[in-house]
């Protein structure tokens, strides 16, 4: 009898998906499967629901929710057999999208009971796990902005961006030294992925791959207004690295040492987080969760 346990965030996205035993029961029958279904009640309750269940002895944990439920759910799946499932209820889904898991419910449920799994690459920063991104600046404070709005939605999204961007005033002047060697002051972005997508379709690392054992970092250093504009509608048309002062590359290791600022703004997996460490080091594991798609 094979355990198969699913996390569901009952308010990501809309909050309006229903993921409950009777639904599952069509896809998972009791004759193969032990089927259990939990429910979170509040921030990082995945974590600990997800410990329980590996206690449990179950073999597939599912995240029901965006990246941010996924983050949860695989931070504690990373090096062990146990495989992560995910169906993508959230807003963004950026790692569901990169795996082509389908959004439609049904369609990820038919996946996970054909159980064919792959093994993808993990990101640390300073030992937390992400698995799509994080980033220090302006994506940070972009999504600092979005966790205060109610809706979980693309246009809160697209709102906590232009808010930010009107209003991004450094109170806080931020230096850092990258690798020990290239020093930028109040850099707009610093960006480093695992994934190629951001969530809603948008890339700002589109060479990125979840299999090949690199981190694809951008980095976007201070700039005027106008020139951050074109830089937003070279976006939209993929075409963003190109631009002059815009660096980006292929590493699996990224140090940053803050020299001035209180702290790092950043976000990891789309959840914004305060960092008080002068020194970040972002590094890439090989290969380090079982996920199926
Ligand atoms: N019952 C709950 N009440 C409030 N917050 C919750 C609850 N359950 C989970 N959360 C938190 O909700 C946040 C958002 O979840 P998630 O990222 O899965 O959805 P989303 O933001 O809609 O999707 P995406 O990140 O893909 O845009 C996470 O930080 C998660 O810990």
């Amino acid at each position: 009898m094979k355990k198969i346990h699913f996390i569901v965030n009952p308010i990501a996205g809309k909050g309006n998906k229903h993921i409950d035993e009777t639904l599952l029961s069509s896809y998972f029958s009791k004759d193969h499967y032990e089927v259990r279904v939990k429910s979170t009640k509040y921030k990082g309750e995945a974590v600990v629901l997800t410990q329980e269940s590996v206690s449990q002895g179950a073999t597939i944990i599912v995240a029901c929710g965006g990246d941010g439920t996924v983050n949860e759910v695989a931070s504690v799946l990373v090096n062990s057999q146990c495989i992560l499932g995910i169906v993508p209820i959230g807003s963004g889904n950026g790692l569901a999208s990169h795996l082509k898991i389908p959004k439609d419910i049904e369609k990820a449920l038919l996946l996970i009971q054909h159980e064919i799994t792959t093994r993808i690459d993990v990101g640390s920063c300073n030992g937390t796990y992400f698995f799509s991104n994080t980033g220090f600046g302006f994506d940070a404070k972009v999504i600092r902005r979005y966790e205060g709005f109610t809706g979980r939605t693309l246009n809160s999204y697209l709102k906590a961006c232009v808010v930010t961007f009107f209003n991004n005033k450094n109170e806080d002047s931020l230096v850092v030294t990258i690798n020990g060697t290239k020093k930028y002051k109040d850099p707009f972005l610093i960006f480093a992925s695992n994934s190629n997508e951001l969530g809603y379709n948008f890339s700002l690392t589109p060479k990125a791959s979840l299999q090949d054992g690199l981190l694809d970092v951008l980095i976007i250093p201070k700039m005027q207004k106008l020139q951050l504009v074109w830089f937003g509608v070279m976006l939209i048309f993929k075409r963003h690295l190109g631009l002059n002062g815009v660096v980006s590359y292929q590493t699996n290791k990224l140090d940053i040492i803050r020299n001035e600022g209180r702290y790092f703004e950043s976000q990891m997996d789309g959840e914004y987080k305060t960092l008080e460490e002068i020194e970040v080091s972002i590094e890439l594991l090989k290969d380090s969760i079982i996920v199926i798609n």
